[in-house]
């Protein structure tokens, strides 16, 4: 058989990313509504390894919810439990780590993730994000008189900052898997030169 016609194994998107990833950590960082739990935890079981969600540990561990903490504790007590989780779940890994949306704003706790890992930032914008949040009344950040005003302003102190991450995907109005499939080509990168058959 002439050797061009000879069948080739080629390697599965999800099976490229995971290489990609190696011994890594991928943490997912962006605002509330960007799809960090949902997306987090699909990408998780394409690449085959263990996902977690910090807020999920974090009520875990302190067997409250996170609108507790807050009301409890405040904000500056739930930002250090928030540092010292993540540190603790970074030490492990590869994992798919999805941070709750002031995680990456937090110095600290942005640096502890720059070390751990690879950051990936889901950024949406104000309508995307709104959609997606005013369905649910659990985040504590948006009580507010007017929360589409307070997500609002929360972009623009927080978008330069998420802009640091390693990698950034578009988190628009497409389906659940292809927003997978996006942050899957993310992590393999672009194609090279001559890549393509
Ligand atoms: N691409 C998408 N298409 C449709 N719904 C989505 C998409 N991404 C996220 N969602 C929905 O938006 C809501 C917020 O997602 P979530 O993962 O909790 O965001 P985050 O953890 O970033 O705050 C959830 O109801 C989730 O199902
Ligand atoms: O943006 C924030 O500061 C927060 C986002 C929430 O997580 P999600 O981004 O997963 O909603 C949660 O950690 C807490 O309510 C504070
Ligand atoms: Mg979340």
């Amino acid at each position: 058989m002439n050797d061009l016609l000879m069948p080739v194994a080629v390697p599965s998107l999800a099976s490229q990313a995971r290489a990609a990833l190696g011994k890594r950590n991928l943490i997912f960082v962006g605002l509330m509504g960007a799809g960090k739990s949902v997306i987090g935890r699909m990408v998780a079981q394409a690449l085959s390894i263990p996902f977690i969600d910090t807020d999920a540990e974090i009520e875990r561990v302190s067997r409250m919810t996170i609108a507790e903490l807050f009301t409890a504790y405040g904000e500056t007590e739930f930002r250090s439990l928030e540092t010292r989780v993540i540190a603790r779940l970074l030490e492990g890994g590869p994992r798919v780590i999805s941070t709750g949306g002031g995680a990456f704003i937090n110095e600290h706790t942005r640096k502890v993730i720059k070390e751990g890992g690879v950051s990936l930032w889901l950024k949406a914008d104000l309508d995307v994000l709104w959609e997606r949040v005013n369905k649910r009344d659990h985040r504590p950040l948006l009580k507010t008189q007017n929360p589409k005003a307070t997500l609002e302003q929360l972009m623009n102190q927080r978008y330069p900052i998420y802009a640091e991450a390693d990698l950034i995907v578009p988190s628009g109005n497409v389906r659940k898997e292809t927003m997978v499939t996006n942050v899957l080509s993310a992590l393999v990168g672009p194609a090279e030169k001559g890549d393509a058959q």
